[in-house]
């Protein structure tokens, strides 16, 4: 039987991305009327009839919608939740297939799957191989800079740049405690959670993480060994690909595509090392790593 899947939060950035990426799948889209989107009634009951509930909510609301799933017991459709809210819970499986070897795995037969933030996956990404293969070690303390388009904001800060204009380059989360720093240190597998430091540009979607290393920190380290390592993590993926170092990284340049691109930067003088990601927030950062992740529940593919 076609499986069936009920977006919560479908007309928000996130949920219309999914949407569209389901398009061409063997999947059933329930959908909620608009005016009853928020009402609990009507959300519980799509819920009982689906296969699969994906919440694209803001963090509270996803904690509500995450509560009337689990209060259907051993009726519960499986869930895959696109907020900040279950990220590092004990008894969710985090959504970010190439991890390690056998996450796709634990992806597909999971109950409850959390979505990686965006800035995450790029950080992520980056440093576990390198981390799990003692090349960086888990106590170093790293710094993450990182730019965003502005639909990273969701449809206000969309809105806002859109209509009356935003900064052209803003810093934010000056505070130092950005909302993907328990992640990005449980999932890389940190010991000590790293300065995180994001922005958001006057463009709307595509991003790039970026982490500079002093490599007499390391030990005998090269930003070649880097390069090995990523190569090897990431070889026989179609979405993460370890590409050649450039002299410019254009932030934009993956906008509207689900890979994301692992680069490994060399300085001149061989001392310093920059690990790069690049990426679409809206894509591998959002609606593409959604995607990845109802075909391995929905057993529609594995990776
Ligand atoms: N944008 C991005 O790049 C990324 C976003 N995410 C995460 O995905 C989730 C959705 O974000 P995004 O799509 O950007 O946000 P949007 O603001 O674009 O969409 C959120 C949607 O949720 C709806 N909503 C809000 N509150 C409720 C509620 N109580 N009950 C039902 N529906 C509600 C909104 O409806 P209405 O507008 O009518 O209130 C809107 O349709 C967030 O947790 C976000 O952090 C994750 C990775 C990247
Ligand atoms: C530019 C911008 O505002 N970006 C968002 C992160 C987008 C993202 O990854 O969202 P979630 O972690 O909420 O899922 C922020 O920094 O809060």
């Amino acid at each position: 039987m076609t499986p069936s899947i009920f977006i919560d939060g479908e007309a928000g950035t996130t949920g219309l991305g999914i949407r569209t990426r389901l398009q061409d799948l063997p999947v059933t889209v329930r959908s909620i009327a608009p005016e009853r989107r928020k009402d609990p009634e009507a959300r519980l009951a799509l819920m009982r009839e689906v296969d699969l509930v994906v919440l694209c909510l803001p963090d509270d609301a996803a904690r509500e919608s995450a509560a009337l799933v689990a209060s259907l017991g051993t009726m519960a459709p499986r869930l895959l939740d696109a907020s900040t809210a279950f990220r590092t819970a004990p008894d969710w499986v985090y959504g970010f297939p190439e991890l390690a070897a056998r996450q796709a795995e634990a992806i597909a037969t999971a109950a409850r799957v959390s979505n990686p933030g965006c800035y995450a996956t790029g950080a992520i990404a980056l440093l576990r191989p390198l981390v799990d293969a003692n090349l960086v070690p888990a106590d170093l303390p790293l710094s993450i800079n990182a730019v965003s388009g502005y639909s990273g904001g969701g449809r206000s800060m969309i809105e806002a740049h859109e209509t009356s204009g935003g900064p052209a380059f803003q810093l934010y989360g000056l505070s130092l405690a950005h909302k993907h720093l328990p992640e990005i240190t449980a999932h890389a597998h940190l010991r000590t959670p790293p300065i995180f430091v994001p922005s958001v540009g006057h463009y709307a979607q595509g991003m790039i993480v970026s982490i500079p290393l002093h490599l007499a920190q390391l030990g005998h380290v090269s930003a070649e060994i880097f390069l090995d390592a990523l190569r090897t993590h990431y070889a026989g993926s179609g979405i993460v690909q370890v590409v050649k170092a450039a002299a410019e990284l254009d932030a934009g340049s993956l906008a509207g595509s689900d890979r994301m691109e692992l680069s490994v930067h060399a300085g001149a003088c061989g001392a310093h090392a920059l690990l790069t990601a690049r990426l679409d927030n809206l894509g591998k950062g959002a609606s593409g790593a959604a995607l990845q992740n109802i075909r391995l529940m929905l057993g529609l593919d594995r990776r």
